[in-house]
């Protein structure tokens, strides 16, 4: 299996590399000659609590991009896609799946449209990682899953195919599923309460829960973010709420988000594609909005002043 990751950052970096490590696919990274001429460096490295892994990887720029891919792992940021699109365009064939892991859920239009609906799979990460300023890839705590589907519910040669690659690869747990769609939505409802509630409070889970009253806003949250998704269709499966209200409700967490990270360091948000995103699905569904709105309203003043240059030194 032939292997292609759009990007060398927290998750291409971390998943792409695991798969490089087991050996089990051929696996190369698209990237920027920014990211290109790190690695040339210093090879790729992954520290994690699963073990550290450091090796030379393969990379080509968009310029050199060749189809030949069985499987495109996209795992830009939001804003980035259009970009990512015109870079993967000449590698994709009829042969390639491609197969997003970006947080959300509108990316999955655009590429349709672009790629034609059979080509794309559904997919979504649940794991804290960061890449750090030295270009380690770094896992933040035990959460490892990478978990795709046919965004029909087929279990194809294809999803089996890459579940099989990855199955050897430590630190991953990687799930070919038959409810892509409505596992995306699960993780939107989860993204959306700990990236709202982290964002909005710039504090992590157990800073809000140990709050007065932060643990019941995380819940409220938690409700409303359920509400949206049962609105859209996709009511969450058994046992999820009680295994989020733990997740939500523990003083001593230190779980943060990719968008608090992002943002405590100055650096560009997801604010359009997950929080104006819900807040739309929200009023779409005459559903309390306000929650949504501070949120929304927050990142995008956090965006002028920051495209200004007047945030703080980090
Ligand atoms: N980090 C996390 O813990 C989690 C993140 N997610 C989601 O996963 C997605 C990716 O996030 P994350 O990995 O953190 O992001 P990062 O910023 O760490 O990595 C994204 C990488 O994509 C690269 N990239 C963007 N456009 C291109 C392009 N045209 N060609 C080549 N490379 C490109 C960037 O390269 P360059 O360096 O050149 O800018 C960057 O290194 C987001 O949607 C996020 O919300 C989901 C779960 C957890
Ligand atoms: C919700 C979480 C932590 C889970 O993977 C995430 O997606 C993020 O931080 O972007």
């Amino acid at each position: 299996m032939r292997v292609l990751v759009l990007g060398a950052g927290a998750l291409g970096g971390y998943f792409g590399g695991r798969l490089a490590e087991a050996g089990t696919a051929e696996v190369a990274f698209m990237v920027r000659p920014a990211r290109r001429a790190v690695l040339h460096r210093d090879g790729l490295r992954i520290e994690s609590p699963f073990g550290a892994w450091e090796g030379r990887v393969a990379t080509l720029t968009a310029a050199e991009a060749k189809p030949g891919w069985d499987v495109i792992l996209l795992s830009c940021k939001a804003y980035d896609l259009e970009d990512a699109i015109g870079a993967i365009r000449p590698a994709v064939d009829a042969r390639t799946a491609v197969l997003p892991v970006l947080n959300g859920l509108s990316h999955l239009d655009r590429l349709a449209a672009e790629f034609g609906a059979a080509r794309l799979l559904g997919g979504l990460a649940k794991i804290q990682a960061t890449l750090a300023p030295d270009g380690t890839v770094r896992q933040l705590n035990d959460w490892r899953w990478l978990t795709f589907g046919e965004r029909d519910g087929a279990m194809s040669d294809r999803v089996r195919a890459l579940e099989a690659a990855f199955a050897p690869a430590r630190g991953v747990v990687a799930q070919a599923v038959p409810d892509v769609m409505a596992r995306m939505w699960e993780k939107l409802v989860h993204l959306g309460t700990s990236a709202i509630g982290t964002v909005l409070m710039r504090a992590n889970v157990g800073e809000i829960v140990r709050s007065p009253g932060g643990g019941a806003f995380l819940l409220r949250l938690l409700e409303r973010n359920l509400a949206i998704a049962a609105a859209a269709g996709h009511p969450v499966r058994d046992g999820f709420l009680d295994e989020y209200r733990a997740v939500f409700g523990d003083p001593r967490s230190a779980y943060a988000t990719s968008m608090l990270r992002d943002l405590e360091s100055g650096a560009r948000i997801e604010a359009d594609h997950i929080l104006g995103f819900l807040l739309e699905r929200a009023r779409r569904a005459g559903l309390p909005d306000e929650l949504h709105e501070a949120a929304y309203l927050h990142a995008k003043a956090y965006e002028q002043r920051r495209d200004a240059g007047r945030l703080p030194a980090c």
